[in-house]
């Protein structure tokens, strides 16, 4: 079945300029949807807890913060912009019991919803809007007036009208300009996390770490590897975006080409697609979901470790040395928030 896409035009930006919303959470995504809201016209508030380090942020900004507790008792429609595995407990103690009937609950990604660790009463609108990119670029290509487009999906309609408020939601953070496609909580959540861990951030992240291993240890100059293998997979990925994976093979040699068509399929041989299939099914039978609630629960021992361990990879020193020497490398995308 065809997907629906809605742009602009579709999106009635009204409706959203008529409630009151608060975001909870300042974060990657929390900074960027509300820094949008605000200039796309929204009447907009922060929820964070009063020791949060990201309040001075929000503040700098000109935005009023309140705590989650206060923010939900105001505004009409909660989006849940703090980290995944604590959106259960801001919403047992500081949303759950400031619900009206008529709110509406918003999610920037299905996981609490999806394996059923936030169950919202039946009177209130529970929709997502779900940008496809990190945050800071969301909120950049909104500035830039341009956007990244954004999913939609609703879990429950109780207004009736709860498609066209994420519609209008999608469109106040630019994600209209670019497109909004409609889906379900269910999908959103099962493709993210398999995008995320098996080809966006876990399959890239160990493809280059690995390539730069294989070179550097067979003796090749660690900054000419760093080249190889990550700064010019930007470049290379640029192509993919432009025009697909053809547009790419257009523009490199028949040299590269030949050894892509001929040479790619070993290193993504049958067996990592095998593996991918396993990872797929653990996020669709809930046991993903369950070791990282267990882990984040632990006090993120697993995770703490393994991040210290990325940090340490050699690559990261060669990176930084050469990023140091990169005029033209582009301003960080951290430096809206
Ligand atoms: N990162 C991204 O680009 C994307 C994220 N998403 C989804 O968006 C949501 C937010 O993720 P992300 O932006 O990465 O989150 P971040 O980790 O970047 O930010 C989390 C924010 O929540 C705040 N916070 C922590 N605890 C609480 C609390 N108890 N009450 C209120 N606020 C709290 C943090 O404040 P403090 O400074 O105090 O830690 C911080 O401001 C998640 O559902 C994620 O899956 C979806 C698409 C892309
Ligand atoms: C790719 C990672 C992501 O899903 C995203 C930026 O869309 C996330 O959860 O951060
Ligand atoms: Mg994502
Ligand atoms: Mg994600």
């Amino acid at each position: 079945m065809a997907v629906e896409i809605f742009y602009d035009d579709d999106a009635d930006l009204s409706i959203i300029q008529g409630r009151k919303v608060a975001v909870i959470g300042y974060g990657s995504q929390g900074h960027a949807h509300s820094l949008s809201l605000r200039d796309s016209g929204v009447d907009v508030r922060i929820g964070l807890p009063e020791g949060s380090k990201s309040r001075a942020k929000a503040e700098e900004q000109g935005l009023r913060v309140l705590t989650p507790a206060e923010a939900s008792a105001e505004a009409d429609l909660i989006m849940i912009l703090a980290p995944d595995t604590k959106q259960r407990f801001i919403y047992e103690q500081d949303i759950a019991p400031n619900l009206k009937d008529g709110d509406a609950l918003f999610f920037g990604h299905g996981f609490n919803i999806r394996y059923d660790l936030i169950k919202p009463p039946s009177n209130v609108d529970v929709a997502m809007v779900a940008p496809k990119g990190p945050g800071h670029l969301v909120r950049r290509q909104f500035v830039d007036g341009k956007g990244v487009p954004a999913l939609i999906a609703v879990e429950q309609d109780a207004s009736g009208n709860a498609q066209a408020l994420a519609l209008s939601y999608a469109a106040a953070i630019g994600g209209a300009r670019a497109g909004v496609i409609k889906t379900t909580f269910t999908e959103e959540t099962e493709t993210d996390l398999f995008g995320e861990q098996a080809v966006l951030c876990g399959g890239a992240s160990a493809l280059v770490q690995t390539g730069f291993e294989v070179l550097t240890e067979a003796g090749y100059a660690p900054e000419i590897a760093y080249f190889e293998v990550l700064h010019e997979l930007k470049l290379i990925v640029d192509l993919m975006y432009e025009g697909g994976i053809a547009r790419q093979r257009y523009s490199i040699s028949d040299t590269a080409e030949y050894g892509d068509l001929t040479r790619g399929p070993r290193v993504i041989s049958p067996a990592v697609k095998e593996e991918m299939k396993k990872i797929l099914g653990e996020i669709q039978d809930g046991t993903f979901a369950r070791e990282w609630v267990a882990e984040d629960e632990a006090g993120r021992p697993k995770f703490n470790e393994l991040e210290k361990k990325g940090d340490e990879h050699p690559i990261e020193a060669t990176g930084k040395k050469l990023r140091d020497l990169m005029s033209w490398v582009d301003r960080p995308i951290t430096e809206t928030a």
